[in-house]
Protein backbone atom coordinates (compact mmCIF):
# COMPACT_ATOMS: atom_id res chain seq x y z
CA UNK A 1 0.00 0.00 0.00
CA UNK A 2 1.07 3.27 -0.51
CA UNK A 3 0.72 6.91 1.69
CA UNK A 4 -1.12 9.88 0.57
CA UNK A 5 2.00 11.45 0.19
CA UNK A 6 2.94 9.11 -2.02
CA UNK A 7 -0.18 9.55 -4.46
CA UNK A 8 -0.04 13.00 -4.05
CA UNK A 9 3.14 13.24 -5.49
CA UNK A 10 2.33 10.98 -7.92
CA UNK A 11 -0.62 13.07 -9.07
CA UNK A 12 1.76 16.39 -9.13
CA UNK A 13 4.37 14.82 -10.92
CA UNK A 14 1.83 13.89 -14.13
CA UNK A 15 0.51 17.54 -13.57
CA UNK A 16 4.05 18.96 -14.30
CA UNK A 17 5.25 16.38 -16.80
CA UNK A 18 7.73 15.04 -14.79
CA UNK A 19 7.97 11.86 -16.95
CA UNK A 20 11.03 10.23 -15.19
CA UNK A 21 9.22 10.65 -11.58
CA UNK A 22 6.11 9.27 -12.94
CA UNK A 23 7.84 6.00 -13.97
CA UNK A 24 9.74 6.04 -10.67
CA UNK A 25 6.99 6.39 -8.42
CA UNK A 26 5.20 3.67 -10.35
CA UNK A 27 7.70 1.39 -10.27
CA UNK A 28 7.18 1.86 -6.54
CA UNK A 29 3.88 1.18 -6.55
CA UNK A 30 2.27 0.24 -9.41
CA UNK A 31 -1.24 0.24 -7.58
CA UNK A 32 -0.78 4.62 -7.45
CA UNK A 33 -2.00 4.05 -11.57
CA UNK A 34 -5.67 4.95 -11.46
CA UNK A 35 -5.70 6.59 -8.37
CA UNK A 36 -8.08 10.16 -7.75
CA UNK A 37 -7.58 13.38 -6.19
CA UNK A 38 -9.19 16.93 -6.03
CA UNK A 39 -12.62 16.37 -7.59
CA UNK A 40 -11.95 13.05 -8.82
CA UNK A 41 -8.99 13.69 -11.15
CA UNK A 42 -6.66 10.98 -12.41
CA UNK A 43 -3.26 11.03 -13.38
CA UNK A 44 -4.21 10.22 -16.88
CA UNK A 45 -6.21 13.70 -16.88
CA UNK A 46 -4.19 16.17 -15.25
CA UNK A 47 -1.26 15.40 -17.72
CA UNK A 48 -4.24 15.66 -20.52
CA UNK A 49 -5.00 18.81 -18.60
CA UNK A 50 -1.69 20.41 -18.85
CA UNK A 51 -0.78 18.79 -22.46
CA UNK A 52 1.83 16.24 -20.91
CA UNK A 53 1.88 13.95 -24.13
CA UNK A 54 4.63 11.48 -23.01
CA UNK A 55 3.25 11.21 -19.45
CA UNK A 56 -0.01 10.08 -20.85
CA UNK A 57 1.93 7.66 -22.96
CA UNK A 58 3.56 6.31 -20.00
CA UNK A 59 0.30 6.23 -18.14
CA UNK A 60 -1.20 4.46 -20.93
CA UNK A 61 1.66 1.98 -21.80
CA UNK A 62 0.76 0.45 -17.78
CA UNK A 63 -2.21 0.02 -18.83
CA UNK A 64 -4.67 3.03 -17.12
CA UNK A 65 -7.87 3.24 -17.19
CA UNK A 66 -8.92 5.48 -20.03
CA UNK A 67 -12.85 4.98 -19.67
CA UNK A 68 -13.61 6.41 -15.88
CA UNK A 69 -14.67 10.47 -15.27
CA UNK A 70 -13.93 13.30 -12.99
CA UNK A 71 -16.55 14.52 -10.94
CA UNK A 72 -17.81 16.45 -13.64
CA UNK A 73 -18.20 13.69 -15.40
CA UNK A 74 -15.51 14.34 -18.43
CA UNK A 75 -12.69 11.43 -19.37
CA UNK A 76 -9.07 12.34 -19.85
CA UNK A 77 -10.35 11.87 -23.41
CA UNK A 78 -12.62 15.22 -23.05
CA UNK A 79 -10.17 17.12 -21.16
CA UNK A 80 -7.48 16.75 -23.59
CA UNK A 81 -10.09 17.98 -26.29
CA UNK A 82 -11.39 20.82 -24.00
CA UNK A 83 -8.14 22.11 -23.35
CA UNK A 84 -7.16 21.99 -26.95
CA UNK A 85 -3.98 19.24 -26.63
CA UNK A 86 -5.37 17.30 -30.05
CA UNK A 87 -2.64 15.07 -30.03
CA UNK A 88 -3.24 14.12 -26.63
CA UNK A 89 -7.05 13.30 -27.58
CA UNK A 90 -6.16 11.45 -30.54
CA UNK A 91 -3.79 9.26 -28.73
CA UNK A 92 -6.08 8.39 -26.25
CA UNK A 93 -9.05 7.94 -28.82
CA UNK A 94 -6.84 5.10 -30.55
CA UNK A 95 -5.53 3.86 -26.61
CA UNK A 96 -6.30 0.26 -26.99
CA UNK A 97 -8.40 -0.48 -23.63
CA UNK A 98 -5.93 -3.75 -22.39
CA UNK A 99 -9.64 -5.17 -22.65
CA UNK A 100 -9.62 -4.75 -26.52
CA UNK A 101 -6.00 -5.72 -26.87
CA UNK A 102 -6.83 -9.04 -25.05
CA UNK A 103 -9.37 -9.83 -28.00
CA UNK A 104 -6.30 -10.40 -30.91
CA UNK A 105 -5.55 -13.84 -31.50
CA UNK A 106 -2.32 -14.79 -30.03
CA UNK A 107 0.70 -14.51 -32.72
CA UNK A 108 1.18 -17.70 -34.50
CA UNK A 109 4.15 -19.78 -33.95
CA UNK A 110 5.34 -20.33 -37.01
CA UNK A 111 5.55 -18.55 -39.90
CA UNK A 112 2.97 -19.16 -42.61
CA UNK A 113 3.68 -21.14 -45.77
CA UNK A 114 2.12 -18.54 -48.06
CA UNK A 115 0.93 -18.91 -51.73
CA UNK A 116 3.44 -16.81 -53.84
CA UNK A 117 5.89 -16.53 -50.62
CA UNK A 118 7.69 -19.98 -51.52
CA UNK A 119 10.84 -18.94 -52.31
CA UNK A 120 13.52 -22.01 -54.07
CA UNK A 121 15.75 -19.92 -55.70
CA UNK A 122 18.63 -17.82 -54.24
CA UNK A 123 18.29 -13.94 -56.25
CA UNK A 124 22.12 -13.85 -55.83
CA UNK A 125 21.96 -10.31 -56.35
CA UNK A 126 25.68 -9.38 -56.62
CA UNK A 127 25.57 -11.18 -59.59
CA UNK A 128 23.00 -8.22 -61.22
CA UNK A 129 26.06 -6.28 -62.14
CA UNK A 130 28.27 -9.59 -63.24
CA UNK A 131 27.88 -9.12 -66.99
CA UNK A 132 30.34 -11.90 -67.96
CA UNK A 133 29.22 -14.44 -65.98
CA UNK A 134 25.47 -13.18 -66.86
CA UNK A 135 26.16 -14.00 -70.23
CA UNK A 136 27.67 -17.11 -69.33
CA UNK A 137 24.56 -17.85 -67.89
CA UNK A 138 22.10 -16.87 -70.94
CA UNK A 139 23.98 -19.00 -73.31
CA UNK A 140 24.22 -22.16 -70.90
CA UNK A 141 21.95 -25.04 -72.75
CA UNK A 142 20.90 -26.36 -69.08
CA UNK A 143 19.96 -22.53 -67.69
CA UNK A 144 16.00 -22.05 -67.30
CA UNK A 145 13.70 -19.69 -68.83
CA UNK A 146 10.34 -19.13 -68.01
CA UNK A 147 8.46 -17.34 -70.80
CA UNK A 148 5.25 -15.06 -70.25
CA UNK A 149 2.94 -13.27 -72.63
CA UNK A 150 1.26 -10.19 -71.55
CA UNK A 151 2.34 -11.05 -68.44
CA UNK A 152 1.15 -14.73 -68.31
CA UNK A 153 3.43 -17.16 -67.21
CA UNK A 154 3.56 -20.32 -69.58
CA UNK A 155 2.08 -23.15 -68.50
CA UNK A 156 1.47 -26.96 -68.83
CA UNK A 157 -1.89 -28.11 -67.08
CA UNK A 158 -1.70 -31.28 -65.10
CA UNK A 159 -4.21 -32.24 -62.99
CA UNK A 160 -6.51 -29.68 -61.67
CA UNK A 161 -3.14 -27.26 -61.42
CA UNK A 162 -0.85 -25.77 -63.89
CA UNK A 163 2.47 -26.36 -64.06
CA UNK A 164 5.30 -23.93 -65.34
CA UNK A 165 6.73 -24.73 -68.57
CA UNK A 166 11.00 -24.92 -68.01
CA UNK A 167 12.81 -23.29 -71.40
CA UNK A 168 15.62 -24.01 -72.27
CA UNK A 169 18.63 -21.58 -74.09
CA UNK A 170 17.96 -23.25 -77.50
CA UNK A 171 14.08 -22.34 -77.41
CA UNK A 172 13.73 -19.21 -76.74
CA UNK A 173 17.12 -18.13 -78.84
CA UNK A 174 14.32 -16.47 -81.42
CA UNK A 175 12.59 -14.58 -79.00
CA UNK A 176 15.77 -13.32 -76.88
CA UNK A 177 17.33 -11.94 -80.22
CA UNK A 178 14.33 -9.51 -80.53
CA UNK A 179 15.14 -5.71 -80.09
CA UNK A 180 11.94 -5.04 -77.04
CA UNK A 181 13.00 -8.36 -75.45
CA UNK A 182 13.38 -7.80 -71.84
CA UNK A 183 15.20 -10.69 -69.66
CA UNK A 184 15.14 -10.83 -65.88
CA UNK A 185 17.60 -12.67 -64.39
CA UNK A 186 15.74 -14.68 -61.06
CA UNK A 187 18.12 -16.32 -59.39
CA UNK A 188 19.87 -19.62 -59.01
CA UNK A 189 18.61 -22.97 -57.85
CA UNK A 190 21.17 -24.50 -55.28
CA UNK A 191 22.67 -28.38 -56.47
CA UNK A 192 25.12 -30.56 -54.72
CA UNK A 193 28.33 -28.52 -55.64
CA UNK A 194 28.29 -24.76 -54.88
CA UNK A 195 29.89 -23.79 -57.93
CA UNK A 196 27.48 -25.99 -60.61
CA UNK A 197 24.85 -22.90 -60.24
CA UNK A 198 21.72 -23.39 -62.23
CA UNK A 199 20.66 -19.65 -63.46
CA UNK A 200 16.79 -19.17 -63.73
CA UNK A 201 15.19 -16.39 -66.21
CA UNK A 202 12.12 -14.71 -66.92
CA UNK A 203 11.56 -13.56 -70.31
CA UNK A 204 8.19 -11.89 -71.92
CA UNK A 205 7.26 -11.30 -75.22
CA UNK A 206 5.05 -9.28 -77.72
CA UNK A 207 4.14 -11.64 -79.81
CA UNK A 208 2.21 -14.94 -79.04
CA UNK A 209 4.76 -17.45 -79.34
CA UNK A 210 2.68 -20.23 -79.24
CA UNK A 211 2.88 -22.11 -82.46
CA UNK A 212 6.17 -21.90 -82.08
CA UNK A 213 6.22 -23.50 -78.80
CA UNK A 214 3.12 -25.67 -79.85
CA UNK A 215 5.52 -27.91 -82.34
CA UNK A 216 7.50 -28.86 -79.53
CA UNK A 217 5.35 -29.04 -76.81
CA UNK A 218 1.47 -29.17 -78.21
CA UNK A 219 -0.15 -29.36 -74.46
CA UNK A 220 1.63 -25.92 -73.31
CA UNK A 221 -0.46 -22.27 -73.04
CA UNK A 222 0.30 -18.62 -71.44
CA UNK A 223 -2.42 -18.80 -68.16
CA UNK A 224 -4.72 -16.57 -68.85
CA UNK A 225 -6.20 -14.04 -66.39
CA UNK A 226 -4.40 -12.93 -63.22
CA UNK A 227 -7.45 -13.79 -61.17
CA UNK A 228 -8.10 -16.29 -60.45
CA UNK A 229 -5.50 -17.71 -63.44
CA UNK A 230 -2.44 -17.33 -61.04
CA UNK A 231 -4.25 -19.14 -58.46
CA UNK A 232 -4.15 -22.38 -60.50
CA UNK A 233 -0.24 -22.93 -60.43
CA UNK A 234 1.33 -25.31 -58.10
CA UNK A 235 2.02 -23.95 -54.66
CA UNK A 236 6.00 -24.59 -55.79
CA UNK A 237 5.61 -22.49 -58.99
CA UNK A 238 3.83 -19.76 -57.44
CA UNK A 239 6.79 -17.98 -55.72
CA UNK A 240 9.20 -17.27 -58.81
CA UNK A 241 5.80 -16.40 -60.86
CA UNK A 242 5.01 -13.71 -58.01
CA UNK A 243 8.87 -12.53 -58.62
CA UNK A 244 8.67 -12.81 -62.34
CA UNK A 245 5.45 -11.70 -63.32
CA UNK A 246 6.21 -8.39 -60.45
CA UNK A 247 9.44 -7.05 -62.20
CA UNK A 248 8.24 -8.18 -65.69
CA UNK A 249 5.15 -6.07 -65.43
CA UNK A 250 7.42 -2.89 -64.29
CA UNK A 251 9.04 -2.97 -67.27
CA UNK A 252 5.83 -3.51 -69.16
CA UNK A 253 4.72 -0.47 -67.43
CA UNK A 254 8.02 2.09 -66.57
CA UNK A 255 9.21 2.24 -70.37
CA UNK A 256 9.91 5.43 -70.06
CA UNK A 257 12.34 7.81 -67.48
CA UNK A 258 9.50 8.97 -64.93
CA UNK A 259 11.64 12.26 -64.59
CA UNK A 260 11.61 13.43 -68.07
CA UNK A 261 10.56 11.21 -70.62
CA UNK A 262 13.02 10.00 -72.38
CA UNK A 263 14.17 6.11 -73.33
CA UNK A 264 15.57 4.21 -70.83
CA UNK A 265 18.05 0.78 -71.19
CA UNK A 266 17.74 -1.97 -69.19
CA UNK A 267 20.68 -2.59 -66.20
CA UNK A 268 21.67 -4.86 -63.31
CA UNK A 269 20.36 -7.98 -64.97
CA UNK A 270 16.56 -6.60 -65.26
CA UNK A 271 16.62 -4.85 -62.17
CA UNK A 272 17.32 -1.41 -63.15
CA UNK A 273 15.83 1.18 -66.01
CA UNK A 274 18.60 3.70 -66.48
CA UNK A 275 17.84 6.70 -68.49
CA UNK A 276 19.90 7.29 -71.79
CA UNK A 277 19.27 11.09 -72.17
CA UNK A 278 22.90 12.89 -70.19
CA UNK A 279 22.36 15.82 -67.67
CA UNK A 280 18.68 13.88 -66.28
CA UNK A 281 18.39 14.38 -62.58
CA UNK A 282 17.76 10.48 -62.10
CA UNK A 283 21.62 10.29 -63.10
CA UNK A 284 22.61 11.65 -60.22
CA UNK A 285 21.97 9.68 -56.73
CA UNK A 286 20.13 6.94 -56.11
CA UNK A 287 16.97 7.33 -57.18
CA UNK A 288 13.81 4.81 -56.49
CA UNK A 289 12.09 5.72 -60.11
CA UNK A 290 14.67 3.14 -61.80
CA UNK A 291 14.11 0.28 -59.41
CA UNK A 292 11.11 -1.95 -60.02
CA UNK A 293 8.31 -0.83 -57.73
CA UNK A 294 5.97 -2.70 -54.45
CA UNK A 295 3.01 -1.00 -53.46
CA UNK A 296 2.28 -2.04 -50.09
CA UNK A 297 -1.47 -3.01 -49.02
CA UNK A 298 -2.61 -3.45 -45.82
CA UNK A 299 -5.66 -6.24 -45.27
CA UNK A 300 -7.12 -6.22 -42.29
CA UNK A 301 -9.97 -8.93 -40.22
CA UNK A 302 -11.43 -6.09 -37.60
CA UNK A 303 -12.83 -7.99 -34.79
CA UNK A 304 -15.62 -7.34 -32.89
CA UNK A 305 -15.66 -5.52 -29.55
CA UNK A 306 -17.47 -8.17 -28.35
CA UNK A 307 -14.71 -10.94 -29.72
CA UNK A 308 -17.10 -13.09 -31.44
CA UNK A 309 -17.63 -11.49 -35.04
CA UNK A 310 -15.38 -10.22 -37.43
CA UNK A 311 -16.30 -7.21 -40.71
CA UNK A 312 -16.10 -8.83 -44.22
CA UNK A 313 -16.92 -7.06 -46.82
CA UNK A 314 -17.78 -7.43 -50.60
CA UNK A 315 -16.59 -5.58 -54.09
CA UNK A 316 -18.85 -5.20 -56.48
CA UNK A 317 -16.32 -7.74 -58.57
CA UNK A 318 -16.20 -10.35 -56.37
CA UNK A 319 -18.05 -13.84 -57.24
CA UNK A 320 -21.12 -13.89 -55.90
CA UNK A 321 -21.72 -14.97 -52.02
CA UNK A 322 -17.89 -14.30 -51.85
CA UNK A 323 -16.92 -11.81 -48.46
CA UNK A 324 -13.23 -10.92 -47.68
CA UNK A 325 -11.64 -8.63 -45.50
CA UNK A 326 -11.03 -4.86 -46.37
CA UNK A 327 -8.02 -4.12 -47.82
CA UNK A 328 -6.46 -0.79 -49.34
CA UNK A 329 -3.42 1.11 -50.83
CA UNK A 330 -0.76 2.27 -48.11
CA UNK A 331 -0.59 6.60 -48.42
CA UNK A 332 2.63 8.48 -48.87
CA UNK A 333 3.40 9.31 -45.61
CA UNK A 334 1.78 6.70 -43.86
CA UNK A 335 2.45 4.06 -41.07
CA UNK A 336 0.59 0.82 -41.82
CA UNK A 337 -1.18 1.19 -38.34
CA UNK A 338 -2.95 4.42 -39.43
CA UNK A 339 -3.85 2.70 -43.20
CA UNK A 340 -5.39 0.30 -41.76
CA UNK A 341 -7.61 2.88 -39.15
CA UNK A 342 -8.30 5.22 -42.34
CA UNK A 343 -8.97 2.00 -45.08
CA UNK A 344 -11.27 0.85 -42.28
CA UNK A 345 -13.21 3.90 -41.61
CA UNK A 346 -13.46 4.53 -45.06
CA UNK A 347 -14.91 1.57 -46.55
CA UNK A 348 -17.32 0.83 -43.41
CA UNK A 349 -17.17 3.97 -41.19
CA UNK A 350 -16.47 1.48 -38.11
CA UNK A 351 -13.59 3.23 -36.34
CA UNK A 352 -10.56 1.21 -34.94
CA UNK A 353 -8.35 0.67 -31.86
CA UNK A 354 -5.76 -1.52 -31.42
CA UNK A 355 -3.82 -3.21 -34.62
CA UNK A 356 -1.32 -6.08 -34.89
CA UNK A 357 0.53 -7.29 -37.65
CA UNK A 358 0.04 -10.83 -38.44
CA UNK A 359 2.09 -12.02 -42.00
CA UNK A 360 2.72 -10.51 -45.42
CA UNK A 361 2.23 -12.09 -48.88
CA UNK A 362 3.51 -10.84 -52.40
CA UNK A 363 1.01 -10.56 -54.42
CA UNK A 364 1.89 -10.29 -58.10
CA UNK A 365 -1.04 -8.23 -59.53
CA UNK A 366 0.96 -6.65 -60.46
CA UNK A 367 3.17 -6.09 -57.66
CA UNK A 368 1.11 -5.39 -54.18
CA UNK A 369 2.83 -6.07 -51.01
CA UNK A 370 -0.71 -7.54 -48.95
CA UNK A 371 0.17 -7.14 -44.86
CA UNK A 372 -1.85 -8.73 -42.79
CA UNK A 373 -3.79 -7.31 -39.89
CA UNK A 374 -6.16 -8.09 -36.98
CA UNK A 375 -7.46 -5.00 -35.59
CA UNK A 376 -10.24 -4.65 -32.90
CA UNK A 377 -12.94 -1.94 -33.64
CA UNK A 378 -14.34 0.87 -31.04
CA UNK A 379 -17.43 0.78 -32.95
CA UNK A 380 -19.99 -1.12 -34.79
CA UNK A 381 -22.37 0.51 -37.00
CA UNK A 382 -21.09 -0.40 -40.32
CA UNK A 383 -21.98 2.31 -43.34
CA UNK A 384 -20.97 0.70 -46.67
CA UNK A 385 -18.96 3.11 -49.13
CA UNK A 386 -20.84 2.41 -52.30
CA UNK A 387 -17.95 3.22 -54.25
CA UNK A 388 -15.65 0.39 -53.18
CA UNK A 389 -17.85 -2.13 -51.28
CA UNK A 390 -21.44 -3.59 -52.02
CA UNK A 391 -21.92 -4.69 -48.79
CA UNK A 392 -19.99 -4.94 -45.36
CA UNK A 393 -21.49 -6.96 -42.58
CA UNK A 394 -20.41 -8.54 -39.12
CA UNK A 395 -20.08 -12.29 -39.57
CA UNK A 396 -19.88 -14.63 -36.39
CA UNK A 397 -17.56 -16.94 -35.36
CA UNK A 398 -19.84 -19.29 -35.75
CA UNK A 399 -20.26 -18.47 -39.34
CA UNK A 400 -16.78 -18.09 -40.95
CA UNK A 401 -16.00 -22.00 -39.34
CA UNK A 402 -19.05 -23.16 -41.43
CA UNK A 403 -17.72 -21.39 -44.36
CA UNK A 404 -14.34 -22.50 -43.32
CA UNK A 405 -15.01 -26.02 -43.91
CA UNK A 406 -18.09 -25.76 -46.57
CA UNK A 407 -20.61 -26.47 -44.00
CA UNK A 408 -24.14 -26.34 -45.69
CA UNK A 409 -25.24 -24.19 -43.20
CA UNK A 410 -22.59 -21.68 -44.60
CA UNK A 411 -23.81 -18.08 -45.33
CA UNK A 412 -20.83 -16.50 -47.49
CA UNK A 413 -17.99 -17.94 -49.15
CA UNK A 414 -14.44 -17.24 -47.77
CA UNK A 415 -11.49 -16.11 -50.02
CA UNK A 416 -9.51 -18.90 -51.47
CA UNK A 417 -6.96 -20.79 -49.68
CA UNK A 418 -4.23 -18.87 -51.60
CA UNK A 419 -5.19 -15.53 -50.05
CA UNK A 420 -3.38 -13.91 -47.25
CA UNK A 421 -7.42 -13.38 -46.52
CA UNK A 422 -7.90 -16.79 -45.58
CA UNK A 423 -5.18 -17.10 -43.10
CA UNK A 424 -6.35 -13.87 -41.26
CA UNK A 425 -9.69 -15.70 -41.06
CA UNK A 426 -8.49 -19.48 -40.11
CA UNK A 427 -5.97 -17.59 -37.93
CA UNK A 428 -8.70 -16.14 -35.78
CA UNK A 429 -10.96 -18.97 -35.89
CA UNK A 430 -7.86 -20.90 -34.24
CA UNK A 431 -8.01 -23.34 -36.61
CA UNK A 432 -4.72 -25.61 -37.31
CA UNK A 433 -5.94 -28.62 -39.59
CA UNK A 434 -4.88 -28.17 -43.00
CA UNK A 435 -8.65 -27.16 -44.64
N1 LIG B 1 -4.58 -11.32 -51.25
C1 LIG B 1 -5.75 -10.93 -50.81
O1 LIG B 1 -6.35 -11.61 -49.94
C2 LIG B 1 -6.38 -9.64 -51.31
C3 LIG B 1 -5.67 -8.80 -52.16
N2 LIG B 1 -6.17 -7.56 -52.52
C4 LIG B 1 -5.34 -6.68 -53.37
O2 LIG B 1 -5.15 -5.45 -52.71
C5 LIG B 1 -5.27 -4.39 -53.64
C6 LIG B 1 -5.73 -3.10 -52.96
O3 LIG B 1 -7.00 -3.22 -52.38
P1 LIG B 1 -8.15 -2.19 -52.77
O4 LIG B 1 -9.28 -2.48 -51.88
O5 LIG B 1 -8.38 -2.22 -54.22
O6 LIG B 1 -7.47 -0.77 -52.41
P2 LIG B 1 -8.17 0.61 -51.97
O7 LIG B 1 -9.22 0.35 -50.96
O8 LIG B 1 -7.08 1.55 -51.59
O9 LIG B 1 -8.94 1.13 -53.23
C7 LIG B 1 -8.43 1.06 -54.52
C8 LIG B 1 -8.38 2.43 -55.15
O10 LIG B 1 -7.32 3.17 -54.57
C9 LIG B 1 -6.69 4.01 -55.52
N3 LIG B 1 -5.23 3.75 -55.39
C10 LIG B 1 -4.42 4.35 -54.48
N4 LIG B 1 -3.14 3.93 -54.60
C11 LIG B 1 -3.12 3.02 -55.59
C12 LIG B 1 -2.07 2.22 -56.18
N5 LIG B 1 -0.80 2.28 -55.76
N6 LIG B 1 -2.42 1.35 -57.18
C13 LIG B 1 -3.71 1.25 -57.59
N7 LIG B 1 -4.72 2.01 -57.07
C14 LIG B 1 -4.45 2.88 -56.09
C15 LIG B 1 -7.34 3.70 -56.86
O11 LIG B 1 -8.29 4.71 -57.09
C16 LIG B 1 -8.06 2.38 -56.64
O12 LIG B 1 -9.22 2.25 -57.38
C17 LIG B 1 -6.24 -4.91 -54.69
O13 LIG B 1 -6.00 -4.28 -55.90
C18 LIG B 1 -5.97 -6.40 -54.72
O14 LIG B 1 -5.02 -6.70 -55.72
C19 LIG B 1 -7.37 -7.15 -52.02
C20 LIG B 1 -8.13 -7.95 -51.20
C21 LIG B 1 -7.74 -9.28 -50.86
MG1 LIG C 1 -10.23 -1.43 -50.44
MG1 LIG D 1 -10.31 1.75 -49.83
MG1 LIG E 1 -7.32 3.44 -50.65
ZN1 LIG F 1 15.41 10.91 -67.50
Amino acid sequence: MFSDELRMRFLDASSRGDVEKVSLLMSQSAELLNQRGEQGWTALMLAARNGHFDVAKVLLSHGCDTSGTNRSGQTAADVAQFWGHRHIARLLARAPDPDLRRLLPERAAEEPDTFFNREFLDRMSVKRSDSEWLDSKRASPESVFLLFHKLNPLVSAGAGEARLRKLRAPGVQELLEKPDAVLVFLGVEKREKDDDLLAWFALDTEDDPTQLLKAEDPGCFFLPGAMPGLLRLSDDDAGVVAQARSVLAWHSRYRFCPTCGSTTKVEEAGYKRTCLRAGCRSLQGVHNTCYPRVDPVVIMLVLHPDGNQCLLGRKKTFPPGLFSCLAGFVEPGEALESAVRREVLEESGVQVGPVQYHSSQAWPMPSCLMIGCHCVALTTDVTADENEIEEARWFTRQQVTDALVKDKRAVFNMPPRQAIAHLLLKHWTGFSANL
